[in-house]
């Protein structure tokens, strides 16, 4: 559910049109829904509802400030993996004491600095970090509050590219490990054990993987409290799927009624980390049609964003929906169409085989881009990257300029002489 909708023949974003944005702000353009956003956060938030609770919105998936903002007003916490998207989380104003560190290559310092302003849990994914993590928090004077990341060696049935939480995947420590590893933390002397973790995979459609995983770690939790580990948090990361195309995940407050109901009796604090569900299909990409070139193979639309802008289709074969930001009129023949960026590459291409009524000069909306749409974006053929806007009712808010060539050489010097 969006806010992306046609009035007559013209794509709105909230209450205003597609076009006139595009006009004001240029193209490629990406577009976000305020009420959106706050929707889709708040699914979660009324599914969990008085049950003890976090949502960890994840960073990776949108990190525009004012994102960002948008769901720290909300209440939100923030699952991060770098330092800069922990100072991203602070500059928009969100509370470090709902921030939760992922991610298998914590540096020292990141985590020094995520010590140093109290975030609420690091996800340690091996043990090395956690050995470094202690050494960290003791050189601080401090403890630090862990969960572990558990794979569970679970089949999140998506592509496996975005398949997490399977043995020959790098990330988290093999549930056959974990128990050791929960006594090797426990004894550490600056680390404070808080919780289990996990996260799968993303783009799941089904909620039979998290179900199953679940399982898994409320066996290791009940094993651990047998041995006076006691765990106050339950982190079942992020990973539900959206409609991009004819998929049909499950909604939020579906998964969140049935993780609830396994909980059963525990007191655990229920934390999630959803990242696409919350942002993709509050954000539409804006192109514009430069030319059209026929083939004798194919019918060519060579638009103004390429894989620099959005990579998804590049990377992962990803299908998106492209419609129109203004209807042609009906009789207006369509044809099947390849869009493609200007990229030199073939692989430079946003959608194949589009049956669409096309003229120079006209506006495409790519849909559901709000989640690893810009946040993937690159400068890759020396392209600048694109401008990000705000739609909030009837008002719009340019909340990332488009980058200017200056900016894009700012760090980059030639040599002396
Ligand atoms: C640790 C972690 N948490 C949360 C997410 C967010 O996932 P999604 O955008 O699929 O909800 C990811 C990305 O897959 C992740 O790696
Ligand atoms: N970037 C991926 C998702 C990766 C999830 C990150 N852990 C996508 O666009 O589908």
């Amino acid at each position: 559910m969006d806010y992306f909708n046609y009035q007559g023949d013209t794509l709105f974003a909230e209450e205003l049109p597609v076009n006139e944005l595009a006009e004001q702000y240029g193209t490629p353009l990406y577009i976000y829904s305020r009420a959106t956003l706050e929707r889709h956060y708040k699914a979660y938030d009324d599914a969990l509802g008085a049950h003890p609770h976090l949502i960890c919105y994840a960073v990776k998936a949108n990190s525009n400030l004012a994102v960002l903002n948008v769901l720290a007003r909300q209440g939100s916490g923030f699952d991060i993996v770098s330092v800069g998207e922990l100072e991203r989380v602070l500059a928009a104003g969100g509370d470090p004491a709902k921030v939760i560190f992922s991610g298998v290559g914590k540096q020292p310092d990141e985590m020094r600095r995520a010590l140093q302003v109290g975030i609420k849990c690091f996800n340690v994914e091996s043990e090395a970090e956690l050995e470094r993590l202690n050494d960290v928090a003791g050189s601080m004077g401090v403890k630090a509050p862990v969960s572990l990341r558990v794979n569970p060696d679970v089949d999140a049935k998506t592509h496996p590219y975005i398949s997490t939480g399977l043995k020959e995947n790098k990330f988290g420590i093999s549930i056959d490990r974990a128990e050791d590893v929960y006594r090797k933390a426990a004894a550490l002397p600056h680390l404070d054990v808080r919780g289990v973790d996990c996260h799968i995979g993303s783009q799941l459609t089904d909620s039979t993987p998290f179900l199953d995983a679940l399982d898994r770690l409320l066996v290791l939790i009940d094993r651990l409290a047998e041995q006076g580990i006691t765990i106050d948090h339950l982190d079942l990361g992020g990973g539900l799927g959206v409609r991009y195309d004819d998929e049909t995940p499950p909604e939020p407050g579906d998964y969140a009624s049935l993780v609830l109901e396994r909980l059963g009796e525990r007191q655990l604090t229920l934390i999630m980390e959803p990242g696409r569900s919350i942002a993709a299909n509050a954000g539409i990409l804006v192109t514009r049609v430069e030319y059209l070139k026929p083939t004798e193979a194919k019918n060519f639309a060579i638009v103004d964003a390429a894989m620099n802008d959005l990579l998804r289709p590049s990377l992962y074969s990803a299908w998106q929906a492209i419609i129109p930001v203004v209807k042609p009129a009906a009789d207006k023949e369509t044809q099947s169409y390849d869009l493609v960026g200007p990229i030199c590459e073939t692989g430079d291409f946003i959608g194949k085989d589009r049956e669409l009524a096309l003229e120079q000069g006209d506006l495409l909306a790519v849909r559901s881009a709000g989640a690893y749409g810009f946040a993937m974006s690159s400068n890759y053929n020396s392209r600048n990257r694109a401008a990000e806007v705000m739609a909030d009712g009837s008002q719009s808010y340019l909340v990332r300029r488009r980058e200017t060539f200056a900016q894009q050489i700012a760090g980059e010097s030639v040599l002396p002489g």
